[in-house]
């Protein structure tokens, strides 16, 4: 199959006409009395009508039938997806699982909506402020389904397989090393070859953004120019009585509606809320050529912003292949307690602070306050490493969901999943201690 073609930018305006119907979009206004080609004009609004213009995000969506066609929605069994953070005691232990297990197909198919498991997470969506971070196991597709949150923006992040996920506003082929975001109210339907994993974290608060650069300057880390976003495609696919089902997620629950024509009949579009991916070999780091460790915001691909400045609901962080040249320098990370939560996950190889134990597909979770740093292999090792420029973290991608919000796990997260790894806190027992009262600078 030809590679999907994309529209390039991040938060642009964008317009997209399927090509089977030319001049589909109106010209120069969004709802003439009749649309081109008997579309029915449809606003998905990202922001507050009254956003400041900076903040403002929503879509004029061209469709041959309009998203309200549908039977009433009922409410749908998924036991693994809960923002009861309340179901379990809270657990400020150091937290490791293991790859959590993928569903073989002879037993038991799953597909992506089915496969969400809640991991940890905080706040409510009723509120709109808070996250959740899941993870999913799946091993079919999903047919005749879509399904959207009301709740917040998921970004997607694949481990294993690849996701071909086709959005109201077009098709994405999501590769691994790739991640994308669907937002708020954006329906979705995921394709897969066979067995998939990956992680997804929602943000209730608000959009995820590219973090401000300061002193960096105009280029660097995630260029905007990377962000793709599909064009648009149409199908006018009928599925009598009621044969497509709609999901959605609302209030941390989900429901089904029916109704007789595929969801994925925009024929044009143009706005600038909208769904992306990211391929996260374009990102460019940046990092001390001098001496000293720096922090991991140094390598954040975007930012979900709370109201408190420079304070993120969540950060997505990546720790890709880099040089290390720093002299005189413990180079892999610090020790350290954070007033923010760490979830971290790995998309490939291992992760420099823990060669062993921290595998792709499985996740590490230090909570608020929570000590951790690398473990005692890492600790001797680079403590007498020899100081020449390094290539580090070739072909291994990890990643961290950083949150200012203090994160409950689910019953599942702890126990049910079957992941957890109990000997984690084992890593740090044989540091020693290599303190010498008799020390004398050289
Ligand atoms: O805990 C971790 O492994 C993530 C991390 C990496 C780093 O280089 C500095 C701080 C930090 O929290
Ligand atoms: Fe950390």
């Amino acid at each position: 199959m030809a590679p999907l073609r994309y529209l390039s930018g991040f938060g642009s305006e964008f317009a997209s006409e399927d090509p089977r119907c030319p001049g589909s979009l109106p010209k120069g206004q969004n709802t003439p009395q009749k649309c081109p080609y008997g579309l029915y004009a449809e606003q998905l609004s990202g922001s507050a009508f009254t956003a400041p213009r900076t903040h403002n995000r929503r879509t004029w969506l061209y469709r041959i039938l309009p998203s309200a066609v549908h039977t009433p929605f009922s409410p749908m069994e998924q036991p693994y997806l809960t923002h009861n953070w309340k179901s379990s005691d809270p657990n400020p232990n150091q937290m490791r699982w293991h790859p959590f297990s993928i569903p073989h197909i002879n037993k038991e198919k799953v597909d992506w909506v089915q496969g969400l498991h809640t991991i940890c997470g905080a706040g409510d969506p009723c509120a709109r402020h808070g996250i959740s971070v899941y993870a999913y196991m799946c091993n079919t597709s999903m047919v005749d389904t879509c399904m959207y949150t009301a709740d917040g923006d998921f970004l997607i992040v694949p481990e294993k397989g690849t996701l071909h996920i086709t959005t109201e506003f077009g098709k994405m082929d999501v590769f691994n090393n790739e991640i994308c975001v669907i937002q708020q109210g954006m329906r979705f339907s995921v394709e897969v070859d066979g067995e998939s994993r990956g992680y997804v974290l929602e943000v209730f608060d608000g959009h995820f953004e590219l973090p401000c650069l300061g002193p960096i300057g105009a280029n660097g880390l995630a260029n905007p120019r990377d962000f793709l976003t599909p064009v648009a495609w149409y199908e006018d696919r009928r599925v009598p009585h009621g044969g497509y089902t709609v999901i959605s997620k609302y209030q941390g629950k989900l429901f089904q509606a029916h109704q007789d024509q595929s969801p994925f009949n925009v024929v044009a579009w143009h706005g600038n809320y909208v769904p992306y991916k990211y391929n996260l070999e374009n990102f460019v780091v940046v990092n001390s050529v001098s001496f000293d460790h720096m922090d991991p915001s140094i390598f954040t691909v975007l930012t979900c912003q709370s109201v408190k400045p420079g304070v993120a609901i969540a950060d997505f962080v990546i720790f890709p292949p880099r040089w290390s040249v720093q002299t005189n320098t413990f180079r892999p990370p610090y020790y350290h307690r954070n007033c923010m939560s760490e979830f971290m996950g790995l998309i490939k190889g291992s992760y420099e602070a823990k060669e062993e134990g921290f595998r792709p597909g499985g996740a590490t979770l230090h909570s608020m306050m929570t000590p951790h740093g690398p473990d005692a292999v890492c600790f001797e090792g680079a403590s007498n490493a020899e100081l020449k420029p390094q290539r580090i973290a070739e072909g291994t991608m990890a990643f961290m969901f950083e949150s200012s919000l203090s994160m409950a796990l689910t019953e599942w997260g702890q126990k049910t999943c079957e992941c957890v790894d109990a000997e984690y806190y084992k890593c740090w027992l044989p540091l020693k201690s290599h303190f010498n009262p008799d020390w004398k600078p050289e």
